[in-house]
């Protein structure tokens, strides 16, 4: 629909410049507030607008979409991944669906690696001490963590994120190994040094530490469930940067706390921010709150490519991250 103003609904609040620029460019509603917006104004929403800006905290399922009227052609969502919205049911409607994928990378990628340090190098008790002032001086024997360098890596999903680690992984010493559905092409691989294993069960028994970089779709919803988690060694480390629901949370806090897993850093949860509370009790694990694209600059990257979707869109053509159902 050339040469007309779209009409735009943002669900939450989204950095200054890019809200400016929406404002430009489309007929948009922002939010006063940053409260997610409920089930309800979300329904009204998809009747009055062309397109709806919403994020990884709204649950577009089909229930809701089954309430947006003939008007709603895209949803750009404001995010990498997709898995709260149904692109199934999006599609058999004509909704399109966008996302912002490539600018979240390199800041999840660190975000995996600071966990990865944190966990092992015992950085928050670190902090802890200092700032209750309980630390007597250097010893040789305190503070003693776990060296990254020399280890195995596992890097479960090898698309950019997973990726991206690996590069980080090889500049730290470590022995980057990778499960994929599909196999790197031999020059990707060779580039990063990495080892595919097609059988997860036997790349994870084998790892010290592991890296979830995979999207959660049906597929890998629990992908780390109770049996996969009893393979790895007592001593390996998990990190989780992707989606909470990739673990068994509640396998994982049980093979914790019965030290079968050496330790775990999370940023993301199965349910949200209703983390299973003896997570937060136990001392070798890290919990991060969904922070791992949280940076300033992704962020208004990230507005950019939503801007950019929509544009593409109002030209009449295909927005350029176009999501489709067989990608998943
Ligand atoms: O988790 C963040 C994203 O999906 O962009």
């Amino acid at each position: 629909m050339p040469n007309q103003r779209l009409s735009v609904v943002v669900t939450r609040r989204l950095p200054d410049v890019v809200e400016t620029r929406l404002k430009e460019l489309f007929d948009v509603e922002l939010r006063e507030d940053d409260a997610p917006m409920r089930r309800e104004e979300i329904a009204q929403a998809m009747r009055r607008a062309d397109v709806l800006v919403p994020t990884l905290t709204d649950d577009i399922d089909a229930t809701l979409l089954a309430q947006a009227g003939d008007r709603l052609k895209l949803i750009a969502n404001y995010g990498a991944g997709v898995d709260h919205i149904d692109v199934h049911s999006a599609r058999q409607r004509g909704i399109l669906v966008a996302n912002t994928p490539g600018v979240v990378t390199d800041d999840t990628a660190d975000m995996a690696m600071a966990l990865m340090l944190s966990v092992t190098r015992q950085i928050p008790q670190g902090l802890a001490k200092m700032q209750a002032d309980t630390w007597r001086g250097w010893s040789p024997m305190a503070n003693l963590g776990t060296r990254i360098g020399g280890k195995r890596l596992g890097i479960l999903g090898m698309g950019r994120i997973g990726q991206a680690v690996a590069r980080r992984a090889r500049a730290f010493g470590m022995q980057v190994h990778y499960h994929n559905r599909r196999r790197l092409r031999a020059e990707v691989e060779d580039a990063l040094e990495a080892t595919w294993w097609e059988s997860l069960d036997q790349m994870v028994a084998r790892m010290d530490v592991i890296s979830i970089n995979c999207p959660h779709t049906p597929s890998t919803f629990h992908l780390m469930n109770a049996r996969r988690l009893k393979l790895l060694k007592p001593s390996a480390v998990i990190i989780n940067t992707s989606r909470g629901e990739v673990i068994d949370e509640n396998a994982l806090t049980r093979g914790l706390r019965a030290g079968e897993i050496a330790g775990a850093g999370l940023d993301v949860y199965e349910r949200g921010h209703d983390i299973n509370p003896r997570l937060r009790e136990l001392p070798n694990v890290v919990l991060l709150p969904h922070m791992g694209s949280a940076t300033l600059e992704g962020r208004i990257e990230m507005g950019e490519k939503v801007i950019l979707n929509i544009k593409t869109f109002a030209d009449g053509h295909r927005p350029p991250d176009q999501v489709l159902p067989g990608m998943l």
